[in-house]
């Protein structure tokens, strides 16, 4: 609701909805019915609205997007609109984050106020949706069409100063907001309002907005890799020239469409995805939840190793202010990894952060540290190793982890006296940079153990999802049936060039090939050596080229390592790349040696389309998932949702493998699809349909029925 109170001429209206004071249906009401109060009172002559608790209005209520609650009238429009007219001068008070509609009600304001710390923006964009309530008419008369669209399209929170340097709001105050919202409005009484109406302006420099628009065009589709609300956002930019009601009918226009794509929804469960992995549970013991198992109190982590990985969860644990004790064995190493940590912090906190940095090449220096993540290589007998100096050295009670991309957390946690007291969390690269922690729990972690590492996630600003422990966990599990199928079909005809256009086409932000020379190809290659599967000098002795230990194999990865092409950093990968440059190129080289192999082989070329490269390389990702389902690896498709959002770029506005399956391709469609491409390669084990797929199919049932706890 809105609270309506006067301060003497000033009738001040408190938008109190916890918790980020959205504009669900009894707040749109309440705000109409207190500015009707007010413009018939003739002893109040002027209004301020904010927000009670920690914000202004943050937007629309998410929640009742679909239902009929969203349009019950009145709705946010006719709110605005209210605004907008009274003919008593309307002050917007900002503290907190005013966003979306909550933006468009401070724009709809004859003035707005914000303290420092303030934050506005509209990030509808992010919902699959625009700004529908004004904010792409009235934000461009303000600052500029160019602005606005970047600002929109970005969906970014700007920050006060930005604000007021922008022309968006009127004055910074410091103190008590109310107390000088009150004394602003009193200062504006009897002034005419309708100069200060932003719907009543013309668009800066409206004869250069094709043009700007032209500019901004292919920059917006590149990044929007298939995602329809960017464009449409700036389409109702483009139409703030016309005059404002005119402009907002084609706003209203636009809404709609969006309103009623598939991605709208899509965007929006990922939205509440994120909030609700913090609602996490162990699928079987009922004592690991989130509700019940309560964190140990983290102040001080070891971190082991200062490789890549180490330092970026150094530099990500400094920056949240934890106090990190950073062990090397290697001088030379852990001098390099200081460097880069100081250079990397924001200059302005660098030294303070850097003081709670302290480093250690002996391991006793960990001695009475709360919790440990190692991060050195990926390589079982090393981490065994390193367990146990830990185990040996720290206090009982300090919480072991293992920043693992795969190894067993059991088999690792067994080295130790303190098996409940391990745990793997996985970073993704760059550690300080990436959103997601995908925490693993092993069969004797206990529930303490696990809410400290889920803890310590939020602590550090990720988004952490609980997993159990299998080879590869979820996230890499999945991504082995993708890696697999995209080399299949450079077998069958595609060239690497043409299975990344696809997989970019899609919306990925990279393809398998390029992200392969990225993060350096030899790292699958090490794995693949170390379970057996191939020596650095080609296959074993005696073994099929095509085929290990039964299932299909494609040695062409293996034969690129071994040309020494082994991504970006050596020049060369599936691609070949210039001195400096980190453009791929595609290389006459590899073809070749892709063409001579298809040939050793008999592998007739073919074309391949697009549509089934994608099929190829996602349905087997996606059918992994519901076997990591049907074993309880993953509490709820959300879960893997949000690793695969977070952690492998996929495209937001799809919602996640397990979302798109369901509620965009339809499992009885998937299943068919797996039949068909299984049928045709049946010796491809991941284009076995799952057996909870076909249950599903059969049976009937969602997905998010599946998942235990689940409010969605
Ligand atoms: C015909 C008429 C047409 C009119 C069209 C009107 C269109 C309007 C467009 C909009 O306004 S769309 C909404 C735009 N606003 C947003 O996208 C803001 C989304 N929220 C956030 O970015 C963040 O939540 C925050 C406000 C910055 C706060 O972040 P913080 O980290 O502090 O808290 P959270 O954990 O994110 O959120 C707490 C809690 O609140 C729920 N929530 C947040 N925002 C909304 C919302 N707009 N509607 C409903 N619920 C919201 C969130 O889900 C959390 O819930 P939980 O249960 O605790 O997980």
């Amino acid at each position: 609701m809105a609270e309506y109170s006067t301060l003497g001429s000033v009738a001040v209206l408190q938008v109190n909805n916890p918790p980020v004071n959205s504009f669900s249906h009894h707040v749109r009401q309440a705000l109409v019915d207190g500015l009707e109060r007010a413009q018939r009172d003739p002893a109040v002559r002027s209004i301020v609205i904010m927000g009670k608790g920690r914000t202004f209005p943050a937007g629309a209520d998410i929640r009742e997007f679909g239902s009929g609650a969203a349009v019950k009238m009145p709705n946010l429009l006719m709110v605005l609109q209210a605004v907008d007219t009274c003919q008593k001068p309307v002050v917007s008070a900002i503290h907190g984050t005013a966003l979306g509609g909550g933006f468009e009600l401070a724009l709809a304001s004859h003035y707005r106020l914000a303290v420092p710390s303030a934050r506005m923006g509209l990030p509808e964009v992010h919902l699959g949706i625009l700004p529908g309530a004004g904010g792409t008419q009235r934000l461009p008369r303000v600052v500029g069409v160019k602005t606005a669209i970047q600002m929109i399209t970005s969906g970014q929170h700007i920050k006060a100063q930005q604000a007021l340097s922008l022309g968006i709001v009127d004055k910074i105050v410091q103190g008590d907001l109310l107390k000088e919202a009150v004394s602003f409005a009193r200062s504006v009484e009897g002034r005419p309002v309708e100069d200060r109406r932003i719907s009543q302006k013309t668009v800066p420099e409206a004869d250069k907005v094709d043009e700007v628009v032209e500019a901004a065009r292919k920059t917006i589709l590149r990044k929007a890799r298939g995602a329809i609300a960017p464009m449409t956002c700036v389409q109702a930019i483009q139409a703030s020239v016309l005059p404002f009601e005119a402009g907002m009918a084609r706003e209203a226009e636009l809404m709609a469409f969006l309103m009623t794509s598939w991605q709208a929804p899509a965007q929006q469960y990922a939205f509440f995805s994120e909030r609700e992995v913090r609602r996490w549970s162990h699928p079987r013991d009922k004592r690991i939840n989130f509700k019940t198992a309560k964190p140990r109190v983290v102040k001080s982590v070891g971190v082991v190793g200062a490789g890549t990985m180490g330092m970026g969860i150094t530099i990500n644990l400094l920056q949240a202010g934890l106090k990190v004790v950073m062990l090397e064995v290697n001088k030379k190493q852990l001098d390099k990894a200081v460097n880069t940590i100081k250079k990397t912090l924001s200059q302005k906190s660098a030294s303070q952060k850097m003081s709670q940095l302290t480093t250690a090449m002996d391991y006793s220096q960990l001695r009475d540290v709360d919790i440990v993540i190692e991060a050195v290589f990926e390589n079982m007998r090393l981490k065994k190793e390193v367990f146990r100096k830990l185990d040996a050295v720290t206090k009982p009670q300090t919480i072991l982890a293992s920043n693992t991309s795969g190894l067993n957390i059991d088999e690792i946690a067994a080295v130790t006296k303190r098996p409940d007291k391990v745990v793997g969390t996985h970073f993704f690269a760059p550690a300080n940079v990436m959103r997601l922690l995908e925490n693993i729990y092993g069969r004797q972690t206990s529930p303490e153990t696990v809410a400290t590492a889920m803890q310590l996630g939020v602590t550090i600003g990720k988004v952490g999802v609980l997993v159990g422990n299998c080879p590869g966990f979820v996230g890499n599990r999945m991504l082995g049936s993708y890696t697999a199928e995209a080399v299949f079909l450079l077998e069958e005809g595609a060239e690497p060039q043409d299975v990344d256009r696809a997989i970019e086409e899609f919306g990925f932000p990279m393809g398998p090939f390029r992200m392969g020379d990225l993060s350096g190809t030899d790292i699958g290659w090490k794995g693949r050596i170390a379970k057996g599967l191939t020596t650095e000098h080609g296959p074993p002795p005696a073994t099929p080229a095509l085929y290990r230990r039964g299932n299909r194999y494609c040695p062409l990865p293996d034969m690129l390592c071994m040309k020494g092409r082994l991504g970006q950093k050596t020049g060369a990968g599936w691609y070949r790349y210039e001195p400096g440059s980190r453009t791929a190129l595609p290389d006459p080289v590899v073809l070749q040696m892709i063409q001579d192999y298809r040939q050793e082989h008999g592998f007739k070329k073919r074309t391949i389309s697009s549509q089934e490269i994608v099929e190829r390389c996602l349905y087997p990702l996606i059918n992994e998932g519901f076997h990591i389902l049907d074993e309880g690896i993953a509490a709820r498709s959300l879960d893997i949702d949000v690793i695969y959002l977070f952690g492998y770029g996929w495209p937001r506005h799809t919602g996640g493998p397990m979302y798109y399956a369901e509620r965009v391709i339809g499992l009885e469609k998937l299943l068919c699809s797996l039949e068909t491409y299984s049928a045709r390669y049946p010796d491809h084990a991941h284009l076995q349909p799952s057996p909870l797929l076909r249950n599903m199919v059969a049976k009937g049932g969602s997905l998010a029925a599946l998942g235990t706890d689940s409010k969605l």
